[in-house]
């Protein structure tokens, strides 16, 4: 079994370059084939999710060629066959494939998706808005099959703010007749990304960055190059590893003002942080001051960081309270950060951390982001090594991480036995 294994008590120096984004791009490489001619994407991260997408493509009969940091997909021969097992069990953003594929095939057979399920993730909202489409949805041995003799635009109003079903709209409704209204859209940055990659397809979609989108349906869609936003969750998890380390790091190729939410939290803590066009500055300090912390949709705190900032929370003194508003229950990482030595007590939809002196131990990552905050605790512990089993999880998100972490100054490798 594949571990992590840190050395920690080093502070983390330098620079880390953060690469494309993670949820831009599991979205954007299905959103490709809605054109039939050749999309490039540029700053792609290496990624297990971006790989298991690019096999999915090419079981559906793509032409993918994926070398370093781009991806040119050729989606002419593409055609819509069943998938209800298999690759779109491995990974969440599977159900991009319902909304491109219904979009140019107006039929998709996918499996109900996978990815991190640190709680029950409905799909509820993604298939309300197919049938406000004029599709029909059944459930068929775990896959969902969906069907449009003839999409059209219609008003949507999303009970709850998805990042998913917001997504999966815009990209079925590109190709309907008639103009699409989602009410009540997510706002997320992966939002904007994936309609500027749509609207340089062909596609005529407005709003995407508010919570009212407009798309008007177009017959026909083309290719087109495309570069991906620089991952928001990556960088700020770096800036919370360079807080809990007490260490001073450039975190360069980034959108300062997608990572607001995090550094107001930082710098309420105590930690100095300094802005420039593309990277932010992140200097550590002896003593940092307990605060509370609130997960919500963008452009609030993100609950993807939630984890990340509860082991930093451990460093602080006092008492701190952390919510997530938008998965009550995103806490697996709790119960190691306790055999770490944390002082932790969940309540409800919130933990209840009090500051507390970290020691090294065996632990599991739960998911991806309970995987990051497990990383930062090892990283903050002064004695003995901390091994991390459950490395799957952390590859989904973190590209190169051993590697970084390393030019950084930390004392980490991954082991096999
Ligand atoms: C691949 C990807 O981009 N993943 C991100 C995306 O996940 P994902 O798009 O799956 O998350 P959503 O924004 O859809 O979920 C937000 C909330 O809405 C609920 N909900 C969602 C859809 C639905 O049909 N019904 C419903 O009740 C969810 O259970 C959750 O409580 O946004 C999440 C919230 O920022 C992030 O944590 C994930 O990293
Ligand atoms: C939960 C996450 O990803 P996914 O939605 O792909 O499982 C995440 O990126 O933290």
């Amino acid at each position: 079994m594949e571990k992590l294994m840190i050395a920690g008590g080093r502070p983390l120096r330098g620079t880390v370059q953060i690469s494309g984004a993670k949820n831009s791009a599991i979205a954007l490489i299905p959103a490709a084939i809605l054109s039939e001619t050749t999309v490039t994407l540029d700053n792609l991260p290496t990624l297990s999710d971006v790989a298991i997408y690019a096999e999915l493509l090419q079981d559906l009969g793509a032409t993918v060629h994926w070398n370093e940091d781009q991806m040119v997909i050729d989606p002419s021969r593409l055609v819509s066959k069943p998938m209800p097992n298999g690759n779109v069990k491995k990974l969440r953003a599977s159900y991009y494939l319902m909304g491109a594929l219904l979009g140019r095939f107006g039929e998709a057979t996918i499996g109900l998706p996978g990815g991190c399920n640190f709680e029950p993730r409905p799909i509820d909202q993604h298939i309300k808005g197919f049938e406000a489409l004029g599709a029909q949805v059944s459930t068929e041995n775990g896959a969902l099959h969906i069907q449009a003799k003839q999409l059209r635009g219609a008003k949507i109003y999303l009970d709850v703010v998805s990042v998913g079903a917001t997504i999966n709209i815009m990209l079925a409704a590109s190709r309907a007749k008639g103009v699409t209204i989602i009410e009540n859209a997510a706002k997320e940055p992966e939002i904007i990304d994936v309609a500027t990659l749509l609207n340089s397809m062909g596609a005529k979609i407005k709003g995407a960055g508010t919570e009212t989108i407009r798309v008007e349906g177009v017959d026909e869609m083309h290719g087109c190059r495309h570069s991906i936003i620089p991952d928001r969750i990556q960088a700020g998890t770096y800036m919370i590893a360079a807080a809990a380390t007490r260490g001073d790091v450039i975190v360069d190729n980034v959108i300062p003002k997608h990572l607001e939410a995090v550094t107001a939290k930082l710098q309420e803590m105590g930690v100095h942080i300094f802005e420039m066009d593309e990277s932010i500055r992140v200097v550590g300090q002896p003593i940092y001051e307990s605060v509370d912390v609130k997960a919500l949709v963008y452009p609030g705190f993100a609950t993807d960081l939630q984890s990340p900032m509860g082991t930093l929370l451990t460093q602080a003194r006092g008492v701190s309270i952390i919510s997530d508003y938008v998965y009550s229950n995103r806490f697996k990482y709790i119960p190691e950060l306790v055999r770490m030595g944390a002082k932790i007590k969940l309540e409800g939809r919130s933990a209840v951390i009090e500051g507390s002196k970290l020691s090294a131990a065996k632990v599991k990552a739960t998911d991806l982001r309970a995987g990051a905050a497990l990383v930062i605790a090892g990283l903050t512990v002064a004695e003995g090594i901390t091994e991390i089993t459950g490395v799957e999880y952390i590859d989904r998100g973190y590209d190169h991480l051993v590697t970084n972490l390393l030019n950084l100054g930390a004392e980490v490798w991954r082991s096999n036995d």
